[in-house]
């Protein structure tokens, strides 16, 4: 990153960045049960409460030396038992969110890539020719991705707008507010597949301790661009959750929800009830656009870390090294187990909640003890904050568990 302070919102997209990725491609259809107004509240809910988790790190962290990590932090304020917890939690988000990636990247490469060549590109062709390329500029260096991420982000907001726009124009009251619905018809109980899958989609709590860095330590200001990131996010949450629930009417919802929320599968289903014409293609490019900024985040943030914890260094051989053991399990994963994708972020959900809610819950409560008298930085809302953020992480990994054993009712169209 460069040496001059980046302005609020230069900071703010790069939360956006990290935040808007293949999470929202699975809300439609993992709030599909709720439908629009209920996954209003959820969105919302799960907004606030992962923006003031944000703000609990952040303040946690104006305590240490700038750019001091998680590991940093919880070592020190929660020990090793939770920071062994803690690190296993992150590592596990970062596979399944490359998994994940790969997982939609291939898609709708195979997609691309057979209408350039009149078809017949499997998805595992599609998967490797995302991956090998994306692989490769992560591998070669930090620098082509943040000069890469920046554009592809400017790229992805311009494109989402121009996509939903279409749509918009299209939304038909009737579709957003299910009011052809059976008799009797149930939302609310569908809540737990909703829940895990918006916290994932919300999650960028890694990139907390660098950006402080990247503002010389200037908290307020880093709190600043926490809001108007995740603001961001939220706004375009709400337009894709309008496009798309506004359109493709809740009883239709059944192929997709068979085929897990592949994106493919969306766009290909909403151009039956909407004349999508070159919005499918615009969708698709936007979706590519979001998918690999997460993925260069995300893969980066992994490889990172790895490269610490092994003590890899970096030349040519440390970092193919870090680049095998980032990218090749996801691969084969990928290629080997495909799963479906909303089950992948349902999990991603499942995982993040321990670090994204329970732990700086924790960390706020212990820091605020071991410091009594700081005069920085002071995240709103004293100990009901940190009680409603540990209560958040607990009802999600409730959910999440509960409905894959399939102990709470599961929407299937
Ligand atoms: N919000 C990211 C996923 C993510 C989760 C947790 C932490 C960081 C990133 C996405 O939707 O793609």
């Amino acid at each position: 990153m460069s040496a001059t302070p980046p302005s609020l919102l230069g900071g703010a997209l790069i939360i956006a960045g990290t935040v808007i990725g293949a999470g929202m491609f699975a809300n439609p259809t993992a709030t599909s049960g709720v439908w629009f107004a209920g996954s209003l509240l959820v969105l919302l809910y799960t907004w606030f409460s992962m923006l003031s988790s944000g703000l609990m790190l952040l303040e946690v962290n104006t305590h240490y030396p700038h750019g001091a990590s998680f590991d940093t932090m919880v070592k020190d304020l929660l020990g090793r038992g939770w920071n062994a917890v803690n690190g296993l939690a992150v590592a596990f988000v970062l596979y399944l969110l490359t998994y994940a990636y790969i997982f939609v990247g291939g898609d709708l490469t195979a997609q691309g890539l057979s209408r350039l060549v009149g078809g017949g590109v499997g998805l595992p062709a599609g998967q490797l020719v995302f991956f090998v390329v994306l692989a490769f500029c992560v591998w070669a260096s930090t620098r082509l991705v943040d000069r890469l991420t920046s554009i592809l982000i400017g790229g992805m907001i311009i494109a989402f707008f121009w996509a939903t726009g279409g749509l918009i124009t299209h939304v038909q009251l009737p579709v957003l507010l299910d009011s052809g619905a059976a008799e009797g018809s149930r939302y609310w109980i569908y809540a737990a597949t909703a829940l895990p899958v918006c916290l994932a989609s919300f999650g960028f709590h890694g990139n907390v301790s660098s950006l402080l860095k990247y503002f010389n330590g200037n908290a307020p200001k880093v709190a600043r661009a926490l809001w108007l990131g995740t603001l961001i996010a939220l706004v375009i949450y709400v337009v894709w959750q309008l496009a798309i629930q506004g359109n493709l009417p809740r009883h239709e919802f059944a192929p997709v929800i068979a085929a897990e929320g592949q994106v493919s599968v969306l766009i290909e289903t909403l151009s039956h009830f909407v004349p999508t014409g070159s919005m499918g293609v615009i969708l698709s490019f936007f979706a590519y656009l979001a998918i690999a900024t997460s993925f260069l985040g995300v893969t980066l943030g992994l490889f990172d870390y790895l490269a610490d914890m092994f003590k890899w260094d970096d030349s040519t051989a440390g970092r193919s090294k870090t680049a095998a053991l980032t990218f090749l399990p996801p691969l084969v994963a990928c290629l080997l187990f495909p799963t479906g994708f909303v089950t992948a972020i349902g999990y991603v959900g499942l995982a993040a909640a321990v670090w994204t809610a329970l732990i700086p819950a924790m960390l706020l409560h212990k820091a605020r003890k071991k410091f009594p008298d700081s005069r920085g930085y002071r995240v709103y809302g004293g100990m009901w904050l940190i009680v409603w953020v540990f209560a958040f992480g607990v009802i999600n990994i409730a959910a999440q568990i509960l409905s894959q054993l399939e102990k709470v009712p599961v929407f299937k169209g």
